[in-house]
């Protein structure tokens, strides 16, 4: 089969601007808890990031997401003690020193977002061999992770915040969303308008956890290999140099 003009796209690399734009939203897209507006969401806007996640890549193009959107205060309100539960839990599990930060952290806003999202993975979408999770069984979640990046970052385009929250036993949300077995509660997103976005992670500014410094994460050719060559060293260096700021 010969490839026609038109089965290309017109261009390679995007506009300058256009490229900034994606920076900028990659580098500003935040994990939103505690800024949420109680405005709705316009149909179009979810819309386009709904569109956003289903354009995402997945292994034999499967597909295999779905997307329940939970505006019900009563669905909402079991998930929310759901949460609590599995927060408590979570709590006693950390060393007596850092247990009294983290329960001093809010790490959801289910009730204070307009709208709650759970991104699911249904693990029989396209039979039973999947070309490409054939030896990765794991690959149909995630691509449904993918999924859910490509919404986080145009929901940060549209202004709209996104907050992940993974404090909850998933036998509960699978019982709550009526999910059949096959189907796997990917992420459970807290989505809405916000009053403002944080500068950076919530969990470096209130001193849980920092960023790591990515020239110590890459390595030559096998795990623990040579670190980086020095020119790449410092071009790593001076890329999250450049993050760090802003982009
Ligand atoms: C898979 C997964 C699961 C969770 C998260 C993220 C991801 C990727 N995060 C958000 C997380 O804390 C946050 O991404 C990091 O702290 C970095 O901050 P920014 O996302 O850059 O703002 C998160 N946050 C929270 O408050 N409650 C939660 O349960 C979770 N769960």
């Amino acid at each position: 089969m010969t490839e026609t003009e038109s089965a290309r796209q017109p261009e390679i690399a995007l506009s300058d601007e256009d490229r900034r734009g994606l920076y900028r939203t990659i580098l500003s897209r935040r994990d939103v808890r505690g800024q949420f507006l109680s405005d709705p969401v316009p149909d179009e806007v979810l819309a386009r990031v709904l569109v956003a996640a289903h354009y995402a890549p997945s292994v034999g193009f499967m597909q295999p997401w779905s997307f329940i959107l939970v505006r019900s205060p009563e669905v909402r309100a079991r998930v929310k003690a759901a949460f609590e539960a599995a927060n408590a839990e979570a709590a006693a599990l950390f060393p007596d020193d850092q247990a009294a930060s983290y329960r001093a952290l809010k790490l959801e806003g289910i009730l204070d977002a307009p709208l709650n999202l759970c991104i699911t993975c249904d693990r029989d979408r396209a039979g039973p061999v999947v070309l490409g999770r054939t030896h990765m069984p794991e690959m149909d979640l995630y691509s449904t992770v993918c999924a859910v990046e490509n919404l986080w970052l145009a929901a940060r385009a549209e202004g709209l915040g996104v907050g992940w929250v993974s404090i909850i036993e998933p036998a509960r949300l699978q019982d709550i969303l009526g999910l059949p077995d096959r189907v796997v509660p990917v992420a459970y997103l807290c989505l809405g308008k916000v009053s403002h976005f944080l500068a950076k992670p919530e969990l470096a500014s209130k001193g849980w956890r920092q960023r790591l410094a990515l020239s110590d994460l890459v390595a030559m050719d096998r795990w623990g290999g040579d670190a980086p060559d020095p020119e790449l060293a410092r071009a790593l260096d001076d890329a999250q140099a450049w993050a760090e700021a802003g982009g």
